[in-house]
């Protein structure tokens, strides 16, 4: 590593910090919501990916923002998807090119919802800068443009080719997005050799990390429906089948007290678990008591930090999410609903295939179903089905990106997996066939899709010093 010049580049990050908040703060400013399908959450979803494409010209990159074409909604209604965002920085073939993914937009976040400040401005409190995407994922992406804006403003050449995908619709679920990476698997892609994500956290407060897999998701609804239309139960109560007995009985077969599927086969394809294996979640520190505390939560399924990481992030997991259709407000409604959905969803692992969970899950719901003798109509729909992806950590940018964080940070990261999904992994993987790490920036702490979701000044500053050491580190290796 030339020393001198990662001393200069830190330096340079240190004396600008107040800018670089300064521009996250205006980033927050922008409410771009994906996720309330509103137009004057689009306006602002299009003006966020207008002020970035406009920075990164700024920085000498070559941007274009590529029409998404509008989303069709489930009431007939359509609204334009934000244009994604693909931006290049230098093509020197001799340097090895690194493609950053990340998105602008967020999670919706209101006052009134146990906000302690205004969400959408940036507010700094004991050095953490409390936002809705402060973490989730504006912070990490102005990281990466702030890494390479120092060795742009220092007059330095980029160690490595950089280029950007930025997009608007991931909190939405990356509308359209996998046409994109297919049309572009030959063309922005050809030449990118690593891809770089920074979208999920450490699993500490001051401990990095580098994630090297997640989860994948099969999101289920389960229907049974009656009729159309709801009954008084002191008029049909006691003659019907009634809806949601059906169901209630549907989502209690899927899994036991213990966490444990009940849905058969299900655990035939998971990864069979090593020795070695075992060795890695050893050497995670992590505080099981504070971590139950700081979740508040009484006590876990599992007593051991091993077992805890474990199910987390290498065995399935079965979660109900709710009930439509079923009366949930105050008061003492004598409803029988006519109609319900439940809704659950199975977090997948390394090698379980969503075809297959979905015929499993299928099969078992119609078994259990058929066994009631119901005269209700049952659909069962599987509405996402999203696989879960594993990296080498043997590859060059694992190795430059250990490195990186020993120079930053003094420290070994934690190798850690995820247990949420991050669906471009995987079709990065697939798709583009390119090496592909996570590198968090992010505490555990900072809440991301919660209220007072926050990103630390530390975490946000010595982040952006990690990219650009990242950057020499992969001209190195490359
Ligand atoms: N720490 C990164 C989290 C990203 C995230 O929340 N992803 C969603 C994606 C998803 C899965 N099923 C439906 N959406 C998640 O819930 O894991
Ligand atoms: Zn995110
Ligand atoms: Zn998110």
């Amino acid at each position: 590593l030339p020393p001198a010049l990662l001393e200069k580049v830190f330096q340079y990050i240190d004396l600008h910090q107040d800018e670089f908040v300064q521009t996250l703060k205006e980033w927050v400013a922008i409410e771009s919501d994906s996720v309330q399908p509103v137009p004057r959450f689009r306006q602002e979803l299009f003006r966020m990916m207008a002020v970035a494409a406009d920075t990164l010209q700024r920085l000498g990159a070559r941007v274009t923002s590529v029409d998404m074409g509008s989303q069709q909604l489930p009431d007939g209604q359509s609204l334009p998807i934000p244009p994604v965002i693909l931006a290049e920085l230098g093509n020197d073939p001799t340097k090895g090119t690194v493609c950053f993914y990340g998105h602008l937009d967020v999670q919706p976040a209101d006052q009134g919802d146990g906000w302690l400040t205004d969400p959408y401005v940036l507010t700094e409190v004991d050095g953490k800068l409390y936002g809705r995407g402060a973490t989730d994922n504006k912070g990490p992406v102005l990281a990466w443009i702030n890494a390479v804006s120092a060795f742009r403003a220092l007059e330095q050449d980029l160690p490595v080719n950089i280029k950007f995908i930025i997009e608007g619709m991931e909190e939405a679920g990356s509308v359209a997005l996998e046409e994109l990476v297919e049309k572009e698997k030959n063309r922005f892609f050809s030449g990118v050799d690593y891809i770089v994500i920074s979208d999920n956290l450490w699993i500490s407060q001051r401990k990095p990390a580098i994630t090297y897999g997640t989860r994948g998701n099969s999101y289920f609804t389960v229907e049974v429906k009656c009729r159309d239309q709801d009954f008084h139960s002191g008029t049909f109560g006691g003659i019907l089948h009634e809806p949601m007995a059906d169901l209630v009985a549907l989502l209690g077969s899927l899994v036991d007290s213990s966490g444990h599927i009940l849905v058969p086969g299900i655990y035939d394809e998971v990864a069979l678990l090593t020795e070695e294996e075992i060795n890695t979640y050893k050497a995670i520190h992590l505080d099981l008591e504070e971590y139950r505390n700081s979740s508040r939560v009484e006590k876990f399924l599992f007593d051991t930090k091993e077992e805890i990481l474990m199910h987390l992030w290498r065995y399935p997991s079965l979660s109900i999410h709710g009930i439509e259709g079923a009366f949930d407000e105050p008061g003492a409604k004598t409803v029988i609903p006519g109609q319900v959905i439940g809704k659950f969803s199975i977090r997948l692992v390394p090698h379980m295939n969503v075809s297959v969970v979905e015929k499993q899950v299928t099969r078992h719901l119609e078994d259990v179903f058929s066994k009631r003798n119901s005269s209700n109509k049952m659909v069962v729909s599987m509405t996402l089905g999203l696989h879960p992806w594993i990296a080498n950590i043997n590859d060059t940018q694992y190795l430059a990106a250990k490195r990186a964080i020993r120079t930053v940070f003094g420290t070994e990261p934690d190798m850690i997996r995820d247990g949420s999904t991050i669906p471009i992994a995987k079709m990065f993987q697939e798709i583009v066939h390119k090496s592909l790490v996570l590198i968090p920036l992010g505490a555990v702490d900072d809440g991301e899709h919660s209220q007072n979701e926050k990103i630390n000044r530390w975490n946000y500053i010595e982040g952006t010093k990690l990219f650009a050491a990242f950057f020499l580190e992969m001209a190195q290796l490359h």
